[in-house]
């Protein structure tokens, strides 16, 4: 019988971790762009294929630093130069945007689907090396943000993943085990 957790999904699985520290090492295009062709191949509601991107490298960070900056300084921050220095510092960032829904339903499965597409871009990335933050912070739901990155205010920001290579890997926060987590009807 196979030992479920010791494939190689399993380990995948198992030891990403959320990176927040990067080195400088830069994060090639290409690549981005061959693991999202594969994490694309998410389970989606109607393959509606609800999401589009949002891809920051390099000295591309600017772009999203300057976003983020004037986000901070229109509530009020007091410090939008911070951000400014920390996004402009990082080696990238993806954002994952949904089409814009009224129906909760569909809505809520849009979400789910990029959800998915998210976790199948980390698995993998982490396989490369490559680790990341899916980070959302009350600045993805304001419309000034939005549109200074020419996202509709219709449109849902999934998530901003900051993306990199790493050399430590922080450690894991436990989990909870699932037999206190489920009803079995049998
Ligand atoms: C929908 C979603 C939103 C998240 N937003 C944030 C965030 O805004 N800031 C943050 O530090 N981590 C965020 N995270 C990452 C979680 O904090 C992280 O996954 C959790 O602490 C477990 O750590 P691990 O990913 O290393 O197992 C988010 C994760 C998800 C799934």
């Amino acid at each position: 019988m196979t030992d479920i957790a010791s494939t190689p999904l399993a380990q995948t699985i198992q030891s990403r971790r959320s990176i927040k520290k990067f080195t400088d090492q830069p994060v090639d295009k290409q690549t981005i762009l061959e693991l999202l062709e594969i994490s694309k191949w998410a389970p989606d509601h109607g393959v509606r294929e609800p999401w589009r991107f949002l891809l920051f490298l390099g000295s591309g960070m600017e772009k999203l630093a300057e976003a983020l900056a004037d986000y901070q300084e229109h509530e009020g921050s007091k410090k939008p130069e911070k951000i400014r220095a920390q996004i402009s510092e990082l080696p990238g960032a993806l954002l994952v945007v949904n089409q814009a829904e009224q129906k909760v339903k569909k809505w809520e499965e849009d979400f789910g689907a990029a959800s998915t597409l998210i976790q199948n871009f980390q698995l993998l990335s982490w396989e490369q090396n490559l680790g990341m933050i899916w980070k959302t912070g009350d600045y993805i739901y304001s419309n000034r943000f939005k549109q200074s990155l020419g996202i509709d205010p219709e449109e849902t920001i999934v998530g901003m993943l900051q993306l990199g290579y790493f050399e430590k890997i922080p450690k894991a926060k436990p989990r909870t085990s699932i037999e206190e987590k489920i009803n079995i009807f049998e």
